[in-house]
């Protein structure tokens, strides 16, 4: 049998290595040609897949690593009667992390001691958005959940949702929908020119979904226009392709790494091995955490003296800092555009290992029942 994965999908060896042979390819790159042999194809959100792809291949199993699903054509696969699966939530809790973070650096900038003080409207709250929420809530944010599909289906079942115009009310506003084109809640350019005109200069959006569904160049244009919010984007329109001059005007610009800490990869891979495993009929084995290294740091401790936020922040930013990706984003648009392209690529070929939060155990020496409930509320292993 053979398997053709994308290189960068991670311990590929470990899960499928008894299943046949492994054939890496340039994901982004990815031809006919050579998918065309192959009886398996997994992929990351950077390959296409579709009609023109795989047509008169062997493919009878698709598994993308990923949470969206937007580069695949589902409904052509369906036809086909090729078999799929994604990996929903995977890396729901590193892009949960990596938004805390943000929030952390964007309470210093605003000089506020207290960063439950900002209200934070989430659109968009599947696995992601809903992760964010129960996080924020048990930190005491003031959060409104925007989600009209859950709302509808869910009625007065569910919790309270706001419309749109009241999440874009918050101090801070996180897009968590996934890039749909079609159907009454279609998620393209959903933050376009009236939606922006909306944000002023006290607010932050953030944009970790994709980014095709804010319109970039709407967003440049606010940006440049008086009482600006300040931005942070992760996901971009035409990703590698990227706009420099967005780039320039945004607080901080990453590579779409919201959800590439190493626990969101591998849960990612093993998620697919376990759909394959089911489709081939093969017992499941193999688990993420028996391939999981110990932590570069696995151990902080704080004594008494401490003072609660910056023990907090502290501890947030060893585990991940979004101001090192921006910086090495904002390196790179150095070039014309296709040197640019390449090095979006490298950026997130390279990613330096992240580890999340759980990895790290806090000790925590005389400190109050407020500080552990708030270390354990992120995520956080205490040691008392
Ligand atoms: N930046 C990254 O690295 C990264 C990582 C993971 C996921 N993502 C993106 O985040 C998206 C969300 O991930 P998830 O795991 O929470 O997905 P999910 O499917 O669990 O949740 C998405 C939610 O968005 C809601 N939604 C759909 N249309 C909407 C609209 N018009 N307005 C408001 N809400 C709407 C859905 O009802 C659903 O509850 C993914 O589809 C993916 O594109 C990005
Ligand atoms: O949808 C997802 O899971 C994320 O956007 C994912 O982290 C994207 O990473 P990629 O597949 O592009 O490496």
């Amino acid at each position: 049998m053979l398997i053709v994965a994308d290189e960068n999908i991670p311990l590929l060896d470990s899960f499928f290595g008894d299943m046949g042979e492994i054939r890496r390819v340039n994901g982004r790159d990815l031809s006919p040609g050579e998918v065309r042999d192959a009886d398996i194809l997994l992929v990351r959100s950077v390959t296409r897949v579709d009609q023109r792809l795989l047509e008169g291949s062997r493919v009878r199993f698709v598994g993308t690593t990923t949470i969206g699903t937007d580069h695949v054509d589902l409904a052509w696969l369906e036809a086909n009667g090729i078999r799929f699966s994604a990996a929903p939530g995977c890396n729901a809790n590193s892009v949960v992390e990596y938004v805390l973070s943000v929030l952390s650096l964007y309470a210093e900038r605003r000089g506020l001691a207290d960063w439950s003080d900002l209200s934070v409207g989430i659109i968009g709250v599947g696995n992601v958005g809903g992760g964010l929420a129960a996080r924020l809530d048990r930190l005491g944010f003031t959060v409104r959940l925007c989600d009209p599909p859950r709302a509808e289906r869910e009625g007065e079942s569910g919790p309270e949702f706001v419309s749109l115009d009241e999440a874009l009310a918050c101090d801070v506003v996180t897009l968590h929908t996934p890039l749909t084109r079609e159907g009454p809640h279609a998620t393209h350019h959903l933050i376009g020119e009236r939606e922006l005109s909306r944000l002023g200069a006290g607010q932050l959006l953030i944009n970790s979904g994709r980014g095709e569904v804010v319109d970039s160049a709407a967003l440049k244009a606010r940006l440049q226009a008086p009482q600006a919010p300040t931005v942070v984007l992760d996901v971009w329109e035409r990703e590698p392709r990227i706009d420099p001059e967005l780039v320039e005007r945004v607080w901080l610009a990453t590579p779409h790494i919201a959800g590439y800490s190493l626990e969101g990869k591998v849960q990612g891979t093993e998620m697919i091995y376990q759909a394959v495993s089911r489709f081939l009929g093969l017992p499941v084995r193999k688990k993420a955490g028996q391939f999981l290294p110990e932590p570069a740091l696995s151990k902080m401790s704080f004594t008494g003296a401490a003072d609660e936020g910056r023990a907090l922040s502290l501890a947030l930013r060893a585990c991940y800092d979004p101001r090192q990706d921006d910086a090495r984003l904002r390196l790179a648009m150095a070039g014309d555009a296709e040197a640019r392209a390449a090095a979006f690529d490298r950026l997130r070929r390279d990613y330096p290992v992240r580890r999340e939060c759980s990895s790290l155990k806090i000790q925590l020496k005389g400190s109050s029942r407020s500080l552990q409930d708030t270390f354990r509320a992120m995520g956080f292993k205490l040691k008392i």
